[in-house]
């Protein structure tokens, strides 16, 4: 008999095909709270899920007695409690690497787009304000030649400093907990102190897991830290930075901008502070989302699934118990 999984995202009709090949499969487009009570009962009996998002914590898992094997399709994996899974002999994969030429070109987007209020400026030519030739308080800062410091320099920062130096001939600076020789060698990348980073940076671009040691990694006292005419993109995750501090930095002008794809709640309540600043460029959570990466990342999350129920390793099998 097929095992019975669970995929509780939109996935194409090609990957739903590929897994009904060996699998029985209960399909969520999306999660609800109209459909909750099915999906927890069909998680009952299920071997697998895929999707991304859902806290797969203690209360979670008493809940799936059956299971073998999550697979998320994202790379990100905080929502997974890998201790517990661990315990409970149950594999979680992720989607490494197949995102990361979209998501740097989304992370250049945003330092576009603020440095250039881009966004703002379209909302006044819609509204019909372009009234003089040429206004000065329309002008931005440049990207070309400034610094970018990364923070996170893996697989999505390395592909944001490739096109930051090979495009726009910037210099970067990033900070690991360890060295990234390929990024030094490849984009003439400098290894700093976050302080460092801070300090010299036009551009603080967060990218880093979300972990208990990232949580709030950039609050008050970073933001003072850095320039006043710095800009600060956050591509991780909304919790790896202090929203209230981030408010109070630009608000007050200790920043120059912001440009956030992520937020501690999404999506993002409509009475956010933030969402008053003109000095912010949002976007909804967007940085894998095209047609052909989503494809991608929900293909292999597929196979993972296929081959960890098989009894054999996935190729992006998440280390048991190890936090990023
Ligand atoms: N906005 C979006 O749509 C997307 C967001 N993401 C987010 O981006 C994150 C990164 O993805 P990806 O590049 O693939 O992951 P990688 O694991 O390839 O890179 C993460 C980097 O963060 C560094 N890092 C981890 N912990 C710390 C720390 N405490 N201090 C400083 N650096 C740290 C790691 O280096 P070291 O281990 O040496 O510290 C590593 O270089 C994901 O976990 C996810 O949260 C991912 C995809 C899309
Ligand atoms: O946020 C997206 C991810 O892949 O992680």
């Amino acid at each position: 008999m097929k095992p019975k999984i669970i995929v509780y995202k939109k996935v194409d009709q090609s990957v739903l095909e590929y897994l009904q090949n060996t699998c029985n499969v209960v399909y969520f487009e999306q999660l609800d709270s109209l459909n909750y009570p099915e999906f927890f009962q069909e998680l009952k009996d299920a071997q697998g899920i895929l999707g991304s998002g859902l806290q797969v914590n203690k209360d979670f898992l008493d809940r799936a007695p059956q299971l073998k094997i999550v697979c998320n399709a994202s790379v990100g994996h905080d929502n997974l409690d890998l201790t517990e899974l661990s315990k409970r002999g149950i594999m979680a994969t992720n989607t490494p690497d197949v995102l990361n030429d979209t998501v740097a070109d989304t992370i250049m987007g945003l330092i576009l787009s603020t440095a250039r209020r881009m966004p703002e400026l379209d909302q006044l030519v819609k509204a019909g304000q372009w009234g003089s030739k040429n206004e000065e308080k329309w002008f931005g800062l440049d990207v070309h030649h400034k610094v970018l410091g990364i923070i996170g320099m893996g697989g999505i920062g390395s592909d944001i400093a490739k096109r930051a130096h090979f495009g726009f001939d910037m210099n970067i600076l990033y900070h690991n907990r360890s060295r990234n020789n390929e990024a030094e060698q490849k984009y003439g990348a400098t290894y700093c102190s976050l302080e460092d980073l801070l300090r010299q940076s036009d551009f603080v671009c967060l990218m880093t897991p979300l972990t208990p040691q990232t949580e709030k990694l950039i609050g008050k006292r970073e933001f003072e830290l850095m320039k006043k005419t710095a800009i600060f993109i956050n591509g991780s995750r909304g919790k790896t930075v202090d929203e209230e501090a981030l408010y109070h930095a630009l608000k007050t002008g200790e920043i120059y901008a912001a440009g956030l794809d992520v937020f501690v709640e999404e999506p993002i309540k409509k009475d956010n502070p933030l969402l008053t600043l003109e000095n912010v460029v949002t976007l909804p959570h967007i940085g894998s989302a095209t047609y052909e990466t989503r494809l991608k990342m929900a293909m292999l999350a597929a196979e993972n699934l296929v081959v960890g129920l098989r009894g054999e390793t996935p190729p992006n099998q998440i280390k048991s118990g190890v936090i990023a």
